[in-house]
């Protein structure tokens, strides 16, 4: 079972609460940095559930916890069929209600059509509450005052709506008769254990509901299980913690784990096992085993295991043809490859789960990768993103990894722009507002660089000088005309053209630009007045081919209406010519 929610809504503190042990004290900020499993045995939930669970109506051990730091790690055991995060718990903050991790998560359970339970958290600092300590939900819901009760009740309607919006029918637990249908909301209180009991009791109806149906564990053949993390551990080395959702492992076994390269093959050196009520992120208490069953968190100590990833699988060989089982979990590993372009962004992710959905949430957004990998953001990741040619692309967007800080010193200098973020979405959403920063920019120089459109006519008696160069009034009907244009004139639909604009004067001031409306002086080197042009006149500022191409098929939502119309009058009489003119 796997405990999800967003960002300090409380998974740590509930599962903390649940097995009565403080790992949150002696964690630095309390935020939940590793992953860890947790057995709670059936007799601990009853003693805490108290009268709503009798142990004898249960034939299950009891509950498995899987601590997810976040969804990633949730969605690489669904993907495994590993059938011990089978049902979930969604822990919403009563009073933040629904934010970006709560709408990923679901999204998560959603697609993985995974049962789940809200547990409505922090119901104590709904203002007013008086706690009682452990108590069953609907015994403390009575002892408050009316206020509160009415409070609390618009927070988990809120709730119950937001769940709705997102297509699922949900209300609060006593209500819901079939939890397949219905999602049921719990309302708890890690830090007074107020709805404790409740969320137990429903999480032992779920488990027992579905892990009989869902669950086979072959127990007593080689191991099978999913890599949940790779660490460093004092003595051992590279270690793997892992969840084993199949078989048993025992120590001096032969194993095969995905490697960032090739499958590792190794040899188990030793099993370390969290005591009971533990969990394996309390380093200093692990016990050594000789042999474990599924399904439980373990870490194995082994040689070779640096290029081991989080998320990939693992598998003990026994008596079972060695290539096999590599070929077995070359086929798993290939199963969750990731299709990497030519050029591309780099992508970093903290597990082969992550990465996938990574993966799937670029290839929707239409960013190609050009490589995808598990781990931190090291300096050749910088290499390879600086080799790109496109600005866009010169990017690595890492998902729940560190950036480390020699690979950062080159990111400065090798000018590639790195982002991190825990939420996929939100990751995404950063890289497309850069691109379009870069786009922008891109146009802006390029508007800079591109002859603008413009019609404009000479008024009458408005002649200032004849000729070198001559100086007329004119006024702008649409389009902007800018200085060192080269002017043109219309004979019938051929563009004649009439010499190059050397200055505008507004109001005796010299100006670079006029625009529609303007009436202005301009100096045309060139032409006549009299010969070549005449009061009166017509006048285009002339549009290279290649420029009215971009203007059309680019620009032609970033230029004014006004300068799109002299283009597209300028076009009309060039395509009476020519169709293809600009095509
Ligand atoms: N008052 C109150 N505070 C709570 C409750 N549950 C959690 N908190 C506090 O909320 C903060 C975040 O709780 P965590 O358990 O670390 O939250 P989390 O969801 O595990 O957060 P991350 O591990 O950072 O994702 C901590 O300061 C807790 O003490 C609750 O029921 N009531």
């Amino acid at each position: 079972m796997a405990v999800l929610g967003h960002v300090d809504h409380g998974k740590t503190s509930l599962l903390d609460k649940i097995r009565g042990s403080a790992v949150i004290e002696g964690e630095a900020g309390a935020i939940t940095q590793h992953i860890g499993a947790t057995a709670v045995p059936l007799d601990i939930i009853s003693s805490i559930a108290g009268d709503l669970v009798d142990p004898d109506d249960f034939d299950l051990p009891g509950l498995l916890f899987i601590d997810t730091p976040g969804h990633h790690s949730f969605t690489t055991l669904r993907s495994r069929g590993g059938a011990l995060a089978d049902i979930a718990i969604l822990v919403v903050d009563v009073n933040d209600g629904f934010q970006p991790q709560t709408l990923e998560a679901l999204d998560i359970l959603k697609r993985s059509q995974t049962p789940f339970i809200v547990a409505a958290n922090k119901i104590d600092t709904v203002p007013g509450w008086d706690p009682n300590e452990d108590a069953p939900i609907n015994d403390t819901y009575e002892s408050q005052s009316e206020r509160v009760r009415q409070r609390l009740d618009e927070s988990l309607y809120e709730i119950i709506g937001n769940l709705s919006d997102e297509g699922f029918s949900a209300d609060l637990y006593w209500r819901v008769q079939n939890f397949q249908r219905n999602v049921g909301v719990v309302p708890v209180s890690a830090m007074t254990g107020e709805g404790v009991p409740d969320l137990l009791t429903v999480m032992m109806g779920l488990s027992q509901r579905y892990m009989k149906e869902e669950m086979e564990i072959d127990v007593s053949g080689p191991g099978v299980g999913t890599v949940l993390e790779v660490k460093e551990e004092k003595g051992f080395g590279k270690t793997v913690d892992i969840v084993l959702y199949d078989g048993t492992i025992k120590e001096d076994d032969t194993i095969v784990v995905g490697g960032q390269n090739d499958p590792i093959v190794t040899e188990v050196r030793a099993l370390l096992q969290p005591r009971p009520l533990a969990e394996i992120r309390t380093e200093s208490r692990f016990e050594n085993v000789d042999e474990v069953g599924a399904a439980a968190g373990i870490k194995v100590a082994a040689p070779e295991l640096g290029d081991a990833m989080a998320g990939a699988p693992v598998r003990v060989v026994r008596d079972r043809d060695l290539d096999d089982v590599i070929e077995e979990v070359q086929a798993e590993l290939a199963s969750i490859a990731v299709d990497t372009a030519e050029e591309g962004v780099v992508v970093k992710a903290d597990t082969l789960g992550s990465l996938e959905a990574m993966a799937d949430a670029l290839d929707e957004a239409e960013v190609p990768i050009v490589r995808a990998e598990v781990g931190d953001v090291a300096p050749r990741d910088i290499s390879v993103a600086s080799t790109a040619e496109d600005p866009k692309q010169q990017v690595i967007l890492g998902f729940n990894v560190d950036v480390l800080s020699d690979a950062e010193h080159r990111a400065e200098t090798d000018d590639v722009t790195i982002f991190t973020d825990e939420v996929i979405y939100q990751l995404v959403e950063e890289y497309d507002e850069y691109v379009e920063g870069i786009e922008q920019a891109q146009q802006d120089t390029i508007l800079e660089n591109i002859s603008r459109p413009a019609r404009f006519r000479i008024l009458p008696d408005h002649t200032f000088r004849q000729n070198d160069p001559a100086v007329v009034g004119v006024e702008v009907n649409s389009g902007t005309v800018q200085n060192n244009a080269t002017v043109v004139k219309f004979e019938g639909n051929e563009p004649e053209r009439v010499g190059q604009i050397k200055g505008i004067q507004e109001q005796g001031e010299d100006v670079d630009e006029a625009r529609a409306g303007n009436r202005v002086s301009v100096a045309i080197d060139g032409p006549t007045v009299g010969r070549q042009i005449e009061e009166d006149d017509e006048l285009w500022i002339q549009i290279p081919e290649k420029h009215a191409k971009i203007l059309e098929q680019e620009l032609a939502d970033e230029i004014p209406a006004d300068e799109l119309e002299a283009l597209n009058m300028y076009l009309d009489k060039q395509r009476s010519r020519d169709p293809f003119w600009g095509k």
